[in-house]
């Protein structure tokens, strides 16, 4: 075996501990700030990463963890794949924005969700005329840069195997993995390279092994794998598995050559000591969990590590994923009392957590008693907070029951048709209107309380009157009142219910600059007054036409928080559910005719293996069914879906029994409604007919095709007319312009049919 080492983590946060990469990249896009200004924040956040992590006691550093957007793209760029449409782009730094991002005229890959995360990754397109080509400029850059610097650096890259199974066929039937010949030897050359360029260890992440895989995949991962650790002047390899088991992998893994396993003991079962030829391999225990936010439990660490060695494995300790899910440091929450604080571990919290286990797995226990102690401290003072349990909120959900369930479909549209007539093909937006800088610099000034509330909420509700301006002027017909008042979707709601603590700095990337704070759902899920009942009553008292009321489900405010791990998920469900409800109750109280309950990421939650697939999708569909089911059969109840393939939860999208679906389509052609016809959904669907990722204003004429293609599937009656999500990114002109086509062709096919 190579010399190993004994801590590390797979990856780590890189869009600023403030966001300065972010920032930085947007003032680069507007023109603010040149290449130069750009790669100078760049280069100072990778340094800064790295010497922190050094000095917290890794003695193995990843590095070419840092990207300017998405690491997937970083791969597809290094083996040359990127399409032809983009090749225009004469600057290579532009040109990757182009692949990202699209310009005017090019149109970006497609973005897809990181495997059960609420990471977004760019799709590889790979055809015929995908020429892969070795340039390693990036990852020898980011190497160099930490060597000298005196880091124990260690490259992290997408492995061929992953990559190829991430990116999608385009311009052939062919699958991209028939092209692992082509690119193999470019992994080979690119071996050569880092060896020389001094690398002791390199990282080649190989998550995609962790879903269910056929038989001939693990068998080309074995060759591959062989194929690479046969390579003589190469720095030692460590194959790395996240976000689940190996199953069958493990051992055809462990068979070839490789230096190094990285298992995710947070996420996975994988038995190491069932795998004798594991014995040669550095085994990276992932045993902190790198993607929720809770300490450490060390004793129950130090124990399971104490366990694989009496199996007389080699072991270094290590994070289970990269610590991009999570944010920067507790250090920055101001806000949270000494008890919360005390279970919380983020990044740099995480890496001591690491330190602290391999410290004490090579020089013994004595030499970190301290940190044992507190862990002892946070895991007792967590399990004895009150404010973790509530009877009330618990016998609620007792008597409520499993099965929540409404009148049939026909008959509830019936009551729904009389309570409120519509125009056939009716038409309507998502949600969100465009968040302006107006509307946030607003929030902030109420944060840093330069101005009060009753400002800020006069403030929004001149948002509102305007969005509700717009619509009546454009001629929709069901309106909204366009989010202004949500910093998130979900988030909003988590600050509002009890149970809930939101971090004032814990930003996580979604995509590209993009980011999240998710909140943090620690105690038993109430609601204590209504959350949205005041703005969308306001925005319905300006117009006659009928507002929707505007809700997230309970499976996205799970998706999109940190949960607390003490309870199993479907309890919680029923929790947030619980709330949910309630408040589609004091809406309908209110007059709302329509309540939308988005459900964007039913779909990202779907466990990656097909075994655990029905229960999950059991629990989610009863805890839609409990938020939406308080209601009158009058009330129509709307849902969106939208990030998604949605093949394996199509089934569970008949389940929800919304009244009315709107969901992403325009990107597939309309191929989803064929797919719930095939499920038996018989209700109203919107797809969306026009891609709202992009800033391109589509045509009448496009999307009156859309509609007519949607028609082939769909009768007249149950059809409804929107964009594929909402237009919280995009800004007012493009929206404007684009909804001013939707109505129009929804004219257009109305006298048609
Ligand atoms: C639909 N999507 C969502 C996902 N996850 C969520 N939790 N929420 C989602 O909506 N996952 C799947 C997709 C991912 N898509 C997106 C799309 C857009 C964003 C996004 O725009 N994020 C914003 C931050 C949003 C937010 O929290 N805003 C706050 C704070 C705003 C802020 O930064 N203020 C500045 C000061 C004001 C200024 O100068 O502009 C500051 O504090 O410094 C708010 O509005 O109050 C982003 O900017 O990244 C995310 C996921
Ligand atoms: N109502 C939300 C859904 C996004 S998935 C919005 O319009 O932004
Ligand atoms: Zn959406």
């Amino acid at each position: 075996m190579k010399e190993h080492f004994t801590s590390t983590v797979l990856g780590i946060p890189r869009i600023g501990p403030n966001r300065e990469l972010k920032r930085a990249t947007e003032r680069y896009w507007s023109g603010a700030l040149d290449a130069e200004g750009l790669e100078t924040v760049a280069r100072d956040l990778r340094l800064d990463s790295v010497r922190a992590l050094q000095s917290a006691g890794l003695d193995s550093v990843p590095v070419n963890t840092f990207s300017y957007y998405d690491q997937v793209l970083d791969t597809a760029v290094m083996l040359g794949a990127l399409p032809e449409r983009v090749a225009a782009v004469v600057d290579p730094l532009d040109r990757y924005f182009a692949a990202a991002r699209g310009t005017a005229t090019i149109a970006p890959l497609e973005m897809t969700k990181w495997f059960d995360t609420n990471y977004h990754y760019l799709v590889p397109e790979i055809g015929p005329s995908t020429e892969f080509r070795l340039d390693a400029t990036k990852v020898l850059g980011e190497l160099r840069e930490a060597l000298d610097a005196g880091i124990p650096a260690r490259p992290v890259l997408i492995g061929p195997v992953t990559f190829l199974l991430l990116s999608k066929a385009v311009g052939t039937e062919d699958s991209p993995l028939t092209r692992l010949d082509e690119i193999v030897p470019l992994y080979v050359e690119l071996l050569e390279q880092l060896a020389d360029a001094g690398a002791q260890w390199v990282q080649l992440d190989e998550p995609a092994l962790v879903a269910d895989r056929t038989a001939a995949e693990i068998s080309t991962a074995r060759a591959v794998y062989e194929q690479l650790s046969a390579v003589p002047r190469r720095p030692a390899i460590l194959v790395a598995s996240y976000f689940g088991s190996l199953g069958d992998a493990l051992p055809a893994l462990a068979s070839t050559g490789i230096d190094g396993i990285a298992v995710d003991m947070v996420a996975g079962d994988d038995v190491i000591a069932t795998v004798p030829a594991l014995s040669r391999t550095l085994v990276v225990a992932g045993i902190v969990d790198g993607r929720n936010v809770w300490r450490t439990d060390l004793e129950a660490a130090l124990a399971t590590l104490a366990s694989m060695l009496g199996s007389a494995h080699t072991v270094a300790v290590s994070s289970s994923c990269s610590l991009l899910h999570v944010p920067y440091t507790v250090d920055a929450e101001t806000e949270l009392d000494d008890a919360l604080r005390s279970w919380l571990a983020f990044g740099a919290e995480k890496v001591a957590e690491v330190v602290a286990l391999a410290t004490a797995l090579s020089h013994g226990r004595e030499r970190v008693e301290r940190a044992l102690e507190e862990s002892r401290d946070a895991q007792s003072s967590r399990a004895h907070d009150p404010r973790l349990s509530n009877p009330a909120v618990r016998e609620r959900l007792r008597t409520i029951g499993s099965g929540a369930t409404r009148a049939p479909a026909a008959h509830r549209r019936v009551q729904q048709e009389a309570a409120l007539p519509l125009p056939v093909l009716p038409t309507t937006t998502i949600g969100s209107y465009p968040q302006t800088s107006a509307i946030r610099v607003a929030r902030a000034a109420l944060r840093s309380g330069e101005i009060d509330d009753a400002e800020y909420r006069a403030r929004m509700r001149s948002e509102i009157v305007d969005i509700i301006a717009l619509q009546e002027k454009l001629g929709l017909d069901v309106l909204v009142h366009g989010e202004p008042e949500r910093n998130d979707m979900v988030q909003y709601f988590a600050e509002r219910l009890d149970g809930f603590f939101a971090t004032s700095s814990g930003w996580v990337q979604s995509y590209g600059t993009r980011c999240v704070r998710p909140p943090i759902l620690f105690g038993d899920v109430t609601r204590a007054t209504p959350m949205t009942v005041d703005w969308i009553t306001y925005a319905q008292s300006l117009t006659d036409k009928p507002v929707k009321g505007m809700l997230t489900g309970p499976v996205t405010i799970l998706a999109w928080s940190f949960v607390r791990d003490d309870r199993p998920l479907a309890d919680t469900a029923r929790q947030v559910a619980l709330a949910i409800r309630d408040e589609t109750v004091d809406l309908e109280a209110a007059g709302v005719r329509i309540v939308q309950v988005d459900e964007p990421a039913l779909r990202e939650l779907l466990p990656l293996r097909s075994a655990d697939q029905g229960a999950y999708l059991d629990w989610s569909v009863d805890a839609f069914r409990v938020a939406t089911s308080g209601i009158a059969d009058s009330t129509a109840i709307h849902t969106h879906l939208c990030y998604s393939e949605f093949g394996a939860v199509i089934g569970a999208i008949a389940g929800l029994d919304a009244d009315v679906t709107s969901i992403e389509a325009a990107r597939s052609h309309m191929e989803v409604l064929d797919d719930l016809a095939a499920a038996g959904f018989e209700l109203g669907v919107g797809p969306g007919v026009y891609d709202i990722h992009s800033p391109r204003v589509p045509s009448i004429d496009e999307i009156a095709a859309s509609l007519r293609l949607a028609l082939k599937s769909v009768p007249v009656n149950r059809l409804w007319v929107n964009p594929d999500c909402g237009l919280k990114t995009r800004g007012h002109a493009e929206v404007e312009e684009s909804l001013r086509n939707l109505v129009e062709a929804a004219k257009l096919v109305r006298s048609e049919t």
